[in-house]
């Protein structure tokens, strides 16, 4: 079997899959492979001859991308779609990563991913255009939607919280926004697994398209904080006070969905994979952030 290809460099999925996936990962990032330099896109796929790729890398900085529309439309869109092609050109499947936020978040129940799409932020919309990107650039191309991704490593909200809660005594967070919180090493180890069923069955129609990966339960983040908190404490750190906060008192430049809950039985359905409750992934993802490995 030839290599998976990942980009994404240092980021948070990227590494989990470099962790993971053995000696067959292969791990690019910046600047020898960057998604708005479509020359170093095809320089690495003629140097590494990948089998497969996954593509982790993105513009993921939400807030900063309603400002920095060019990089973002780069990263999320054009780049990937550069990607997409080389791979069509390879013959071999791409798995691209996109987000719970190319929802609204305002329909009251679980997204499928036959909902349209309705972005309210530049990087929803360049995620979301992207998608339609790579699907039409590459016909062996898996789509998988994540979201709220945390992991022991990289810059994401379960550490932010738990080095907040270790200088303060009290936090505000957020707690009228709704989501599936997911471990970078469980949508890790779901990508191995979808890449595995794909090699063993050969390509098949059923495997293109979009579909929903996020950890199994919802959340809200001040719910989420709580928990990576109350693991904390097991592990010899103070509790701090927590308390919910409506969005309206949290503003950002770029407007969160209230309620992005994505329903990932798709994925279950065509390639047999299920994602962790985000509660057991926290608790590995703290051990880890204290030194103990959770199993
Ligand atoms: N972090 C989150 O909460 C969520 C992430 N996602 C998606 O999951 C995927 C993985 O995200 P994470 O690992 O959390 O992100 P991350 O921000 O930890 O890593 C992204 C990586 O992409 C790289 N990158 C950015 N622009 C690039 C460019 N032009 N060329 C090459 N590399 C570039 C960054 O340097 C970084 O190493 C992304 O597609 C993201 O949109 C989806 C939902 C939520």
């Amino acid at each position: 079997m030839g290599p998976i290809l990942v980009t994404g460099g240092t980021g948070q999925l990227a590494t989990s899959l470099a962790n993971l996936g053995g000696a067959r990962v292969v791990r690019v990032g910046r600047p020898e492979f960057d998604l708005a330099e479509p020359d170093t896109i095809a320089a690495v796929m003629k140097k590494i001859r990948p089998a497969v790729v996954v593509n982790a890398a993105a513009w993921t900085a939400v807030d900063l991308a309603e400002q920095e529309i060019a990089g973002a439309e780069a990263a999320n869109r054009d780049g990937p779609e550069a990607l997409a092609k080389a791979c069509a050109q390879a013959g071999i499947p791409l798995i691209h990563v996109s987000t719970d936020y190319v929802f609204s978040g305002d329909a009251g129940r679980p997204y499928v991913e036959s909902d349209p799409v309705t972005p309210e932020t530049v990087y929803g919309r360049t995620k979301a255009e992207g998608e339609q990107a790579v699907l039409a650039a590459n016909p062996k191309t898996v789509v998988l939607r994540t979201a709220w991704v945390y992991s022991a490593h990289g810059k994401n909200f379960v550490r932010t919280m738990i080095n907040a809660g270790a200088k303060n005594p009290a936090l505000r967070v957020v707690g009228d926004q709704h989501g599936n919180p997911t471990s970078s090493d469980d949508l890790a180890t779901a990508i191995v697994a979808i890449i595995g069923r794909i090699e063993e069955t050969g390509w098949r129609d059923e495997y293109a398209g979009i579909f929903h990966a996020a950890g199994t339960g919802d959340a809200t983040w001040h719910g989420l904080a709580v928990e990576a908190l109350q693991q904390a404490q097991r592990h010899g750190q103070a509790m701090p006070d927590v308390t919910a906060i409506a969005t309206t008192d949290w503003p950002t430049p770029a407007k969160r969905p209230q309620d992005s809950r994505l329903d990932s039985s798709k994925l279950e359905h065509v390639f047999g994979v299920v994602l962790p409750h985000w509660r057991d992934s926290v608790e590995k993802t703290v051990a880890r952030l204290f030194g103990k490995d959770a199993g």
